[in-house]
């Protein structure tokens, strides 16, 4: 969805100073205005996050026929009631979103008209099936391209049945899709999780008001409830705060606050990781906003050392992974990532992208079929492509920072689907950081 080709030179900054807000959490925002649109009567989200992907999800539902204002990073819902969406004409897109067409394939399973989701090449070639199957078993009859790639055509259906289902993977999208569909069904669905991940679908379902029963890995709810229309006030976002947390971390002389970060705990793991790994990251102020916890983050530069990251932080901190071989790349010693093998199937396959991005600027890293051996030291500096991959872009500025020479960063431009605003940020805490100039 981004428009263009740009290119950002990153090198040596100064130390990373001041307080920064991070914006609103991807996750949350999806969530918010899908569950709002299907509410009866208007819902406020405050602090939604003004990303393409989130704004993708907000003018789908626009398309299905809600209404949805925005006043600054605010949106007003007019939920439409659980059978109140509308078909809409030609195909939805998704953007660059897995969230948003995962959790879509759920929502519009149980319609009584059909829907196509499309989304741009980097999704195209995301792995659906894993939506399709469960989705399937309900009763619901989707039709995607061979190998359960997107586009997915989903035809009307409105008689779902529940089911119990344990997830193939950790993965809160497929567990969202199930519960979503799950809200058209007749009968109690009941889903679990080879390990606990983000809950916010089940969080933010009890808000609205549907009877759902759920714990760590699990979830139970049955169809039929109605959703009320409630406020929702986004926290900002844990993995838009890690990047800020590993510069500052590597970068001498830093101290920087973060303000108000979510701490949802299903998303922090990358914060036990730093820990492990020497950093220097104090929690203050901690609170509530919008039913999660938040706090101020206080990081300030220390010497990082390798690690064997504990497998059971995987999920935990499955978006931070492009940040974290940043940070090994930099520490003294070997850095082990294992049980990681989701990271091949996002917006890139981060494991090789990661891999490929850093070697280019002088580091030692192996990749393995789940994970990678990185070995720490010093990055020289060269050209990387970040292959369309917000995460990637954003992490492979942090390793310019400590490089010994100009960092030539490509394809950046997809930074807005989930941060927009990195770059101005980033540049006001110190990160040396610019867009490359277009050769004419
Ligand atoms: O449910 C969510 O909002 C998300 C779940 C994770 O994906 P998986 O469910 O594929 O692990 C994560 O990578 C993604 O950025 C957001
Ligand atoms: C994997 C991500 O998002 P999505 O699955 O929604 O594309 C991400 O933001 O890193």
């Amino acid at each position: 969805m981004s428009a263009g080709r740009e290119d950002w030179l990153a090198g040596a900054g100064a130390p990373l100073r001041g307080e920064i807000v991070v914006p609103g959490d991807k996750s949350v925002s999806h969530r918010a205005i899908m569950l709002a649109a299907l509410a009866e009567g208007s819902s406020r989200i405050t602090g939604f996050l003004e990303g393409e992907d989130t704004r993708a999800t907000a003018a789908i539902f626009q398309r299905l026929g809600v209404g949805i204002e925005a006043d600054g990073a605010e949106r007003i819902v007019r939920g439409v009631g659980l059978h109140g969406l509308r078909a809409a004409s030609g195909p939805l897109d998704c953007g660059n979103a897995g969230t948003g067409m995962r959790l879509l394939a759920g929502l519009l399973a149980g319609q009584r008209f059909a829907s196509e989701l499309v989304g741009d090449a980097s999704l195209s070639r995301r792995p659906m099936g894993r939506v399709i199957e469960p989705l399937r078993r309900m009763g619901a009859s989707i039709e995607s391209a061979p190998g359960g790639l997107p586009p997915l055509r989903i035809h009307t259906n409105n008689s779902l049945q529940a089911i119990d289902f344990e997830t193939p993977v950790a993965s809160a999208q497929v567990k969202s899709a199930v519960l979503l569909a799950s809200l058209y069904a007749s009968g109690e669905t009941f889903v679990r999780e080879p390990h606990p991940t983000r809950d916010y679908t089940e969080r933010m379902l009890a808000a609205f008001g549907w009877p759902i029963a759920f714990g760590p890995g699990w979830a139970r709810l049955g169809g039929g409830h109605r959703l009320r229309a409630t406020d929702v006030d986004v926290p900002a976002d844990f993995s838009s705060a890690a990047f800020f947390l590993v510069a500052a971390s590597v970068v001498p002389g830093s101290d920087l606050r973060l303000r108000r970060i979510g701490m949802n705990p299903r998303r922090t793991g990358l914060l036990a990781a730093l820990r492990l790994m020497g950093a220097d990251i104090s929690e203050e102020a901690a609170g509530e906003q919008g039913g999660e916890p938040v706090a101020d983050l206080r990081v300030r530069h220390a010497r990082l050392r390798g690690i064997a990251v504990p497998e059971a932080l995987v999920p935990d901190m499955i978006d931070e992974f492009p940040a974290l071989f940043a940070a090994a790349a930099l520490a003294e010693g070997r850095t082990v990532v294992s049980g990681a093998a989701e990271l091949r199937v996002k917006e890139s396959d981060r494991i090789a992208v990661m891999a490929a991005g850093l070697r280019a600027l002088g580091a030692r890293i192996a990749e393995t079929p789940d994970g990678a051996v990185i070995e720490g030291g010093r990055l020289t500096g060269g050209e990387a492509d970040s292959q369309g991959d917000h995460r990637i872009a954003m992490s492979l500025a942090i390793a310019g920072q400590c490089a010994a020479g100009e960092v030539r960063i490509g394809d950046c431009a997809n930074v807005a689907t989930s941060f927009p605003g990195f770059l101005a940020l980033a540049q006001s805490v110190g990160f040396g950081l610019r867009p490359a100039q277009a050769i004419v």
